[in-house]
């Protein structure tokens, strides 16, 4: 099956998701109650090809198995695709690589956000060369078969988390992380309060770590929730 992608996210939201790490996206899903795996967390098997790698869009998602490729290169060359992150439910079959930095670099050139695979890669210096976000279960050289259509665009499941087209994905460093279309705005809110929390908690730790330096009476480190928990 081969459908249309989705309508790309509102770039107001998209900007929002930037300025916060998958981390505290999660924790917005958590906050906002959703019925999700892990709080729309792929497994942590699915890392970033390189540290550093980030990327923020709208899913685009592909599914396929047994280490067949010819679906990855039906939704990069036939679907509109900038602004899109592609999401590959490859089974994580483990025997063959499903992309390498030629599809890679054309996605790119394309202008998708990145790409996620439920399965392996191949090309990784050149991946990291090209500094094009990739988050994979590892690398194999053995090359992909082309074979079966798959399909594009439907409901599939990546890192053991459910993606619909048109869903946020994000990953950093930490991992990916999938926030369901309908529930954008609400994660986001919910996930900045989070961020104010932790930009509080900096500073009381940053102040106390000042006291120290300085010989100063030392001010109370311990978050007044833990402070209850213990009473
Ligand atoms: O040959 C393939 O189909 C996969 C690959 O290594 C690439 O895209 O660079
Ligand atoms: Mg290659």
């Amino acid at each position: 099956m081969f459908n249309k992608s989705a309508e790309l996210i509102e770039q107001k939201y998209l900007e929002r998701a930037r300025n916060l790490s998958v981390a505290l996206l999660c924790d917005g899903v958590k906050k906002a109650n959703i019925d999700l795996r892990n709080n729309g967390c792929m497994e942590a098997a699915i890392k970033p090809v390189a540290p550093g790698m980030t990327m923020v869009g709208t899913a685009l998602t592909v599914q396929t198995g047994n280490g067949d490729n010819f679906p990855i290169h039906l939704a990069t060359y036939s679907a509109p695709s900038e602004g899109y992150v592609m999401v590959i439910d490859g089974k994580g079959f483990e025997s063959r690589a499903y992309c390498g930095d030629l599809i890679m670099g054309a996605c790119q050139a394309i202008g998708f956000e990145g790409m996620v695979v439920d399965g392996y890669t191949r090309d990784r210096e050149g991946n990291i060369k090209l500094g094009f976000p990739v988050y994979s279960k590892g690398f194999i050289p053995n090359s992909p078969i082309k074979k079966d259509e798959g399909n594009v665009n439907t409901e599939i499941f990546c890192g053991g988390v459910k993606v619909n087209p048109g869903d946020l994905v994000a990953g950093d460093s930490d991992g990916v992380c999938v926030i369901p279309r309908e529930y954008i705005g609400q994660v986001l809110d919910l996930a900045e309060e989070k961020l104010a929390y932790e930009i509080d908690r900096s500073r009381t730790i940053e102040a106390y770590r000042e006291a120290k330096r300085n010989g100063k009476e030392l001010p109370q480190l311990a978050p007044q929730w833990v402070l209850d928990m213990i009473k």
